[in-house]
């Protein structure tokens, strides 16, 4: 190879570092050692040819792999530096001469392996590159061919190009096995990859087309060429190295500007062309003549016809406008003409009368207004997002977006459903969304003059529903899909579901509930009908109390756990009476429960001593138990029913269910049993920028992909993370349900066992017949019956052969009893059996 010189870091990779490092000429060296490493060809051949060989890092990696003694011959059109025990000499692999020279050095011998990496000067365009290179590789299994022995190897070097295929199916017809792969040192950058073919089949005749470029590559016919595009956007010139087509030897081409009118192809003259001559011929041309003389060849034209390589756009339009009109001038055909023609066919048809040409005329301003209103609305929704996208990147604040994102307590108020709702409205949108019109849209409409565009409007709003309602429904069975895969988005339905997402603070549509009720409180007595109203919009389904002390359900639950119940001061301050006692009722009211479920796991005995505990237990545990005898007594009633299904219902409630999972919460709860943070804190923790979003109306997708993202951050410290961890690995030490349930049947099946050999016992005690010894005995036989026996292992038969032979002691890889054998002692039992035989 010539010297190449890396150009940027990028050659000057770890395997050109570990070239230097190893004395190899080239950092390709490693290409054939992981070659060799896969394939293994190098250690079985005895002769190799390695073709393009320069500087000669192959050869290197040959010598240093192939068996001591090996021929190894090296050729490439650069000089080669002298190496050890290779042959090299310089000459092109394409001749004759070089083919020669290799006959002179192998005489009869025939190599087992030739190696090809063999690369042209590359460097020009990517195309010529790769054909040159694939006729190299054409060239260099010639060569291989003529040389390898049957069986033999072939390795090279091709380009992943067009010509790839076609000699992977010469390779297909010459090997048994061919098999293409780029070693890790290749460059994943390079379009190189290696084929290596095994199993020369060497026939006896080759046809010559299977190695002739020509027929190999044979090139399909170029599709119709885009005369326009190459008008318009003309080819940069390459300098054509392979020389010029037939009969086409002259660079500057001029045409008579009379052929460029009469032409039914004039892109193609504009394109090929250098200029359109006025230049009479020999023999004359009437037309050119009286083309020469139409005033419609003005002097621009003329100038334009002058050098057509230099025209722009415009010049090239203004030629072809020329054209079309002297080709009117001189009667050819033009376009113009055929429309006329129709024209004419329908010259006929009865002019339009006056109304439905003002009918046509108001079709066309409704269709431009109602065009043009899309547009606006378009612009206004991709304004609209662009705003959203910067908030979310915290450009803007929400302030800015427009009126609907002020927010419920913003400007934007006038769009909350509650006052709508009072204004009576919902009636009249539940009728129809087009019933209200604002003074604007009336105005506009009464402006146009044109009745209103309501219709398409109307239309465009079907339309948009229908749209939003295939997008829905496509998300919906998008969710499905992903439901029935993904075991983790099922547990987060079920979650939400079961209202058990993660606590965010408290919810806007809880604090907005909230406040509707002091306002419905304080309205007048007179607003009940729209009181009632704004009840029937403002619904909750669920009928339990969305809130308590101000915290949302899931928070609420959270401080209903065991860790809370002493903490003073979690609650408000206003926590009435009626709360208290509820509580104390509802802790004891578990409590009686967890005793039940004790109860009924015990016997009935113990099942009487623990209620009656529990009783007394609790009882003693404090007053307000004997105060509550009257509630009670109501609870009663529970217990006729099935207490599995009250325990049930009491986790429904996820009072049992609930338990500190996340880091978040953990920190929470020391901070709260710490008294680094009261209730007052975490509720006014929940007013923050993620609690007043009105969710309203907007669809389940961009909701869900919103929730994911959108939720306050909170903080954690390193206590709480250690000690979600600690929990965390509890849970995993503990073994899984299939061990845990072995276990336990291995365990049950041993208390089984004992058993019988303890009744097997006492009979062999209270039999009167057996002495004390003999009973000791028979019992310690039972007991090492029971045990069972030991299975020992089979002892393993090793032959004293390769690596074994004479060994003494044990052999590798040999685990617990062994016996060596060899085939003498083979012999001598065989003569042992003979001799007792005979001696029988
Ligand atoms: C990538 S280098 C070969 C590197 C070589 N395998 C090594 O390990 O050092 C490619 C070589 O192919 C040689 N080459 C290209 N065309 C050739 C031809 N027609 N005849 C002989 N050698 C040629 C170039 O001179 C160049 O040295």
């Amino acid at each position: 190879m010539g010297i190449q010189k890396k150009h940027g870091k990028g050659r000057l990779d770890k395997w050109y570092k570990l070239a230097k490092e190893k004395g190899y000429r080239a950092r390709a060296a490693f290409k054939l050692i992981q070659l060799n490493k896969k394939y293994g060809f190098l250690e079985k051949s005895k002769v190799v040819l390695d073709l393009c060989a320069a500087p000669g890092s192959w050869c290197q990696v040959a010598a240093e792999t192939m068996p001591p003694n090996s021929i190894i011959i090296g050729v490439d059109l650069s000089p080669i530096k002298p190496i050890s025990k290779v042959i090299t000499f310089q000459s092109d692999i394409t001749t004759e001469k070089c083919r020669a020279t290799i006959r002179g050095h192998l005489k009869t011998w025939k190599a087992d392996t030739v190696l090809h990496d063999g690369a042209p000067n590359v460097g020009t365009a990517w195309v010529q590159d790769s054909f040159n290179q694939a006729a190299l590789v054409l060239a260099s299994l010639k060569l291989a061919t003529e040389f390898l022995i049957e069986g033999g190897t072939f390795v090279t070097k091709v380009f992943r190009s067009k010509d790839y295929n076609p000699l992977l199916w010469v390779f297909n017809q010459l090997f048994t096995k061919v098999e293409a792969t780029k070693p890790p040192s290749s460059r994943n950058v390079s379009a190189e990859i290696f084929v290596v073919c095994r199993g020369f089949k060497a026939p006896k005749r080759i046809d010559p087309r299977l190695l002739d470029p020509r027929s190999v590559f044979e090139d399909l016919a170029d599709p119709t060429p885009n005369n326009e595009a190459k008008v318009y956007n003309p080819e940069i010139k390459k300098r054509r190295r392979e020389g010029y087509e037939e009969g086409d030897y002259i660079q500057f081409k001029e045409i008579p500007a009379s052929e460029f009118i009469q032409t039914t192809d004039p892109i193609d003259i504009l394109g090929q062309y250098n200029k359109l001559s006025f230049i009479q011929p020999k023999n004359g041309d009437v037309a050119l003549a009286a083309l020469d003389k139409l005033p419609e060849t003005t002097a621009e034209i003329r100038n334009c016809c002058a050098d057509l390589k230099v025209l722009g756009r415009k010049e090239f339009k203004l030629l072809l406008k020329w054209r079309l009109k002297v080709r009117e001038i001189f009667g050819f055909a033009t376009k113009k003409s055929a429309k006329e023609a129709l024209v004419e066919e329908v010259a006929e048809v009865e002019p339009m009368d006056e109304e439905m040409k003002i009918q046509e005329d108001l079709e066309k301003i409704k269709e431009r207004e109602s065009s043009k209103k899309k547009r606006e609305r378009r612009r206004e929704n991709e304004k609209r997002a662009k705003e959203i996208v910067r908030m979310q990147m915290n450009m803007t604040a929400p302030m800015d977006i427009g009126k609907e994102q002020d927010g419920p307590r913003g400007e934007g108020e006038i769009f909350r459903l509650k006052s709508v709702d009072k204004t009576a409205a919902m009636a009249r949108l539940a009728k129809g969304r087009m019933a209200i019109l604002t003074d604007n849209e009336a105005r506009t409409d009464r402006d146009s003059g044109l009745g209103s565009d309501q219709e398409s409007d109307a239309e465009s709003d079907e339309e948009e529903d229908r749209l939003e309602r295939e997008l829905d429904g496509m998300y919906d069975a998008y969710r499905e899909r992903k439901a029935e895969s993904d075991a983790k988005y099922r547990a987060k339905k079920a979650r939400k579901e079961h209202n058990d997402d993660e606590w965010a603070g408290v919810s806007a549509s809880e604090h907005e509930s909230d406040e509707e009720g002091l306002e419905e409180e304080s309205d007048d007595d007179d607003d009940s009908e729209t009181e009632e109203a704004g009840q029937s919009l403002l619904k909750d389904l669920d009928n339990r109390p969305e809130e308590e002390n101000g915290l949302s359900k899931r928070a609420r639950n959270f401080f209903e756990q065991d860790v809370f119940k002493d903490i003073s001061g979690l609650m408000s301050e206003d926590d009435n009476e009626d709360d208290e006692e509820a509580k104390a009722v509802a802790v004891k009211i578990s409590k009686k429960k967890s005793s039940k479920k004790e109860a009924a796991t015990e016997s009935a005995k113990q099942k009487a001593d623990a209620a009656s505990k529990s009783k007394s237990k609790s009882k003693k545990g404090s007053k307000q138990d004997e105060d509550d005898d009257d509630f009670e007594m109501v609870r009663a009633e529970e217990e006729d029913s099935d207490w599995e299904e009250a325990e049930k219902a009491a986790k429904k409630g996820s009072k049992a269910d609930i338990d500190i999972v996340t880091a978040e919460a953990m920190t929470l709860a020391h901070q709260l049993a710490s008294g680094e943070k009261s209730s007052y804190d975490v509720v006014d923790d929940g007013y923050n920028k993620h609690s007043f979003k009105d969710k309203h109306g907007m669809p389940d997708w961009f909701l869900d992909d919103e929730g994911k993202h959108d939720r306050p951050q909170k903080p954690i410290t390193k206590a709480a993370a250690d000690a979600i961890k600690e929990k965390l690995r509890a849970y995993n030490a503990r073994p899984i349900k299939k061990v845990a349930e072995a276990r336990a049947r291995k365990k049950f099946k041993q208390a089984q066992r004992l058993e019988k050999l303890k009744k097997k016992a006492d009979i062999l005690i209270q039999e009167e017949g057996l002495s004390e010894k003999d009973k000791a005995s028979s019992i310690a036989k039972l007991v090492s019956q029971a045990k069972g026996k030991k299975r020992r292992m089979p002892i393993k038969v090793v032959k004293a052969q390769g690596a074994n032979r004479g060994l003494s002691g044990r052999p590798k890889g040999v685990k617990g009893r062994y016996k060596m054998v060899d085939p003498r002692m083979k012999k001598e039992m065989r003569a042992m059996k003979r001799i007792t035989k005979k001696k029988r």
